[in-house]
């Protein structure tokens, strides 16, 4: 069995891994980390637990789980794993670290979108992307995986085959997602109270938001050039999803058979990405609870652009079944275990 200890388990990514693992056959909860939580039972702060989890709360001792541990998640806000990361830690255990510290190659970058100074960017060369469907040979040799965001999860899957392909400019992309409130995190802000969320959606972090250089990042990649984007998170009124619509230029005149062809080159074996039929649109409620992205496009011949769209739920495929994933990939498991979860509906 692999022993896992999560770090943040009391966060909603935190908890979100808690279920998954729970599920997973072949991992052990060892440590159930929190920060205001200590010594209280995991099942007191979140009560869907009653009976599955006897464990209580424990600290932040990174140092002290690595002895324990064989993974450790860091589901906790920025800049806190990369506070704690050393070279003894990573020979103790693999750490996946679902926030930002690690994503961004250039640490200046880092630091001016997220406004923090970078506490070991010794680390940042080694951590690998963990975007398991386009770095997955990576993720199997990793010690340190930085586990993308959820927005830009949902983002570069929907986009990557038509940047790869040269079947768009990526200078011309525009990107429009939304996402439910559990993305902000349990935290209480204004911002998230149920008065201000509900019957509303709100533009937010306009082209100043965080995940804007780590989708810029990733499709430079894949096209072989610097890539400027524009990206406009809103905020909506559920508890789970995200929905991305994106546009762009194309570069000459597509077929449909062509894009979905491109499509189909990169995804058509993997397991969590759903190309859907013509036509369909993706809907945040056909994947909640899951892994799957579900992915679709339109072209229109009339602008010369193309409609690409993507959905995910924020807090599987956009934090802890990425995660679960790139743990089976950095174990040597099939990527698919302990995450062959239904979506749910209604
Ligand atoms: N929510 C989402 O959809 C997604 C989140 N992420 C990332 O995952 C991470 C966690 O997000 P989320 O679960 O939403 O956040 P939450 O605010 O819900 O949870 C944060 C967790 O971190 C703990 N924590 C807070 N401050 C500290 C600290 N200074 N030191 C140690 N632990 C601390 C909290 O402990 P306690 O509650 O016990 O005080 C809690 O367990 C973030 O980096 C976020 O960006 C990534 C993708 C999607
Ligand atoms: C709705 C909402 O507030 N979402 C969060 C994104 C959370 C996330 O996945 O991002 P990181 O892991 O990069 O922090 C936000 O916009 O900041």
């Amino acid at each position: 069995m692999i022993k896992a200890g999560i770090i943040g388990s009391t966060g909603y990514a935190g908890n979100e891994l808690v279920r998954l693992l729970l599920q997973h056959p072949e991992t052990e909860i060892v440590w159930y980390g929190s920060r205001s939580y200590i010594d209280e039972r995991y099942a007191s702060v979140y009560r869907n637990m009653f009976r599955l989890v006897d464990a209580v709360c424990l600290d932040d001792n990174m140092e002290e789980l690595a002895k324990q541990a064989d993974v450790i998640f860091t589901a906790t806000p920025q800049g806190f794993c990369a506070s704690m990361m050393s070279e003894k830690l990573l020979e103790q255990a693999k750490i996946i670290d679902l926030s930002a510290d690690f994503r961004i190659k250039d640490v200046k970058v880092y630091e001016e979108w997220y406004k923090i100074s970078h506490k070991s960017p010794g680390f940042i060369s080694e951590a690998v992307y963990g975007l398991c469907e386009i770095n997955r040979e990576d993720v199997k040799k990793a010690r340190l995986v930085a586990n993308p965001g959820c927005y830009t999860t949902c983002s570069i899957l929907t986009i990557y085959p038509l940047v790869k392909e040269g079947l768009i400019d990526p200078d011309s992309i525009i990107i429009d997602a939304k996402s439910g409130t559990s993305g902000a995190g349990r935290g209480a802000k204004v911002a998230n109270l149920y008065c201000e969320v509900n019957e509303n959606i709100k533009a937010y972090g306009v082209a100043t938001h965080r995940h804007t250089p780590e989708i810029e990042e990733q499709l430079g990649y894949a096209g072989g050039c610097e890539v400027k984007l524009n990206f406009t998170p809103h905020l909506v009124p559920m508890n789970r999803g995200i929905l991305v619509t994106a546009y762009a230029a194309l570069r000459k005149s597509v077929s449909e058979q062509e894009v979905r062809g491109a499509y189909e080159k990169y995804y058509k074996n993997e397991t969590f990405i759903r190309l859907l039929e013509k036509d369909v649109p993706p809907e945040t409620r056909w994947v909640e609870g899951s892994n799957y992205v579900d992915i679709n496009f339109k072209i229109d011949s009339r602008t010369g652009r193309i409609i690409m769209m993507g959905a995910i739920d924020n807090l599987v495929k956009g934090a802890a079944g990425q995660a679960v994933q790139n743990m089976n990939l950095m174990f040597g498991l099939p990527e698919e275990t302990g995450l062959n979860q239904v979506p749910m509906f209604p």
